[in-house]
């Protein structure tokens, strides 16, 4: 058995709108995410991660920012994508961890929905993927209230012995 670590970041600030695609899921609020796609900044750590697991760059290269197929899209639509990639690699999600830097909006009664959304998008048992939240404590661009970063990282296990060899 062969096993890879993955790590993400991201982040994106606030501008206009009335909620937040965060995890997968529409959280109501007073500001929107300024981005090219939906702005969700945690599949996009998400995403980072599983593509630095299997040394395949970042999702900036494989959806790039300036193409329009990418305006707008739904991130879980990215997301799925990369897993496919990571399949064709010849692993699979082991675990998730992630953490979200957010003075506003609360996310806890959402991260239950979030888990659920990550969990079917991986093809991964809810027990294996995490989410959890921070404030920063008012400090930072985060604690200022002018946007939301995000971190992950991901175990990816092989799939089969041709990995390993
Ligand atoms: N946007 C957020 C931030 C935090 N939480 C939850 O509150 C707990 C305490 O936050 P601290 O910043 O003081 O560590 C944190 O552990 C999260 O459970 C949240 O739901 N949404
Ligand atoms: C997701 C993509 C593509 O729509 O755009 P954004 O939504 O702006 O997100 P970002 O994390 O800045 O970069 C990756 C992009 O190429």
């Amino acid at each position: 058995m062969t096993i890879r670590i993955g790590h993400g970041f991201d982040v994106h600030r606030f501008g206009p709108g009335d909620h937040l695609m965060i995890g997968g899921v529409r959280l109501p609020f007073d500001r929107g995410f300024v981005a090219h796609s939906d702005g969700d900044v945690l599949l996009h750590a998400i995403s980072d991660a599983l593509l630095g697991a299997v040394a395949l760059g970042d999702i900036g290269h494989h959806f790039p920012d300036t193409d329009p197929e990418w305006n707008g899209v739904d991130s879980r639509e990215l997301l799925r994508h990369v897993v496919k990639l990571i399949d064709d690699a010849g692993y699979r999600v082991g675990n998730l961890d992630a953490t979200v830097m957010a003075q506003a909006p609360k996310m806890a009664d959402w991260v239950p929905a979030m888990r659920e959304s990550l969990a079917a998008d991986l093809g991964a048992p809810l027990g294996d993927v995490n989410v959890k939240a921070t404030t920063t404590e008012r400090l930072g661009f985060t604690g200022r209230g002018e946007g939301i970063a995000a971190e992950a990282v991901v175990l990816l296990i092989s799939t089969s012995a041709a990995t390993d060899a």
